[in-house]
């Protein structure tokens, strides 16, 4: 569905991305883990048309995307949830979460409709409640990442990147999240899902890439390796000093 073929991009010197290829696949959790540093976030920025390749291709159902803005990745289904919690503060929950929906389908929801639309959205995983008429950035920084990801799942993508989303979250909600996850995919669509964390990886994904120093060193289905074998292609040296301990 998705392929990335000989993705590059450098930011001055720095090569943060280098000739990477990934093919994923619709209905499936594709985790990408790596170190700080190994090029997750701007492998996300690739996909949601915040940054340009240096090189390489993106193909979307076969054929070359040449998206070069955000606009034209959420156009195709694209949605993206940032690590950063992107709100507008003085707007509600509601109008945070419906920000920019208005224009994509091209028609405005109507008035009544806007605060039941929200609450579905946030309904279909948010365990702790989010007042839908508070002021998003009155709010704690778990609610507000809980409206980020309401926001991303109120277009029905079918692409959705979830970049490191977890960590803000109690318990419960990063739970009903990951529930959600499994259900998007068995709904046809793709979850990349950008994690550093193992735990994480193991009980959710389908296929793993890892990327170290900008390069795609494996790209395989969950459970061929074992998560110390992850760790070793993922952080050689960690591993080793772990072993070593
Ligand atoms: N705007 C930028 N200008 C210069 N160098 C950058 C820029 N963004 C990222 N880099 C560099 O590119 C490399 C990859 O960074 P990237 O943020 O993609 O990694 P990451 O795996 O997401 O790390 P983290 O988990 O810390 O966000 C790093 O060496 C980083 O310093």
């Amino acid at each position: 569905m998705l392929e990335i073929e000989n993705v590059s991009k450098r930011y001055g010197e720095t090569v943060a991305i280098s000739e990477a290829t990934i093919t994923f696949r619709a209905g499936t959790v594709h985790t990408i883990l790596g170190e700080n540093g190994s090029g997750k976030s701007t492998m996300v920025k690739l996909l949601s048309g915040i940054v340009q390749p240096d090189g390489g291709m993106i193909r979307l159902d076969g054929r070359p995307f040449a998206g070069n803005a955000p606009a034209d990745f959420q156009r195709v289904g694209f949605a993206t949830v940032f690590q950063e919690v992107l709100i507008a503060p003085d707007r509600t929950v509601t109008d945070n979460i419906l920000l920019g929906l208005d224009g994509l389908i091209s028609r405005r929801i109507p008035r009544d409709k806007r605060r039941e639309t929200a609450a579905a959205a946030l309904g279909r995983f948010a365990v702790t409640e989010v007042p839908l008429d508070a002021a998003a950035g009155s709010l704690p920084l778990a609610a507000q990442q809980l409206i980020v990801l309401a926001r991303a799942v109120v277009r029905k993508p079918r692409i959705l990147i979830l970049d490191e989303v977890t960590a803000a979250l109690d318990y419960a909600d990063r739970e009903s999240v990951f529930k959600l996850m499994r259900q998007l995919a068995a709904e046809g669509c793709l979850l990349l899902f950008i994690t550093h964390r193992m735990d994480e990886v193991m009980s959710l994904s389908d296929r793993i890439s890892i990327l170290r120093g900008g390069k795609v060193v494996k790209t395989e289905d969950c459970g061929v390796s074992t998560p110390a074998d992850l760790l070793k292609a993922m952080a050689p040296q960690t591993a080793a000093e772990l072993s070593d301990a």
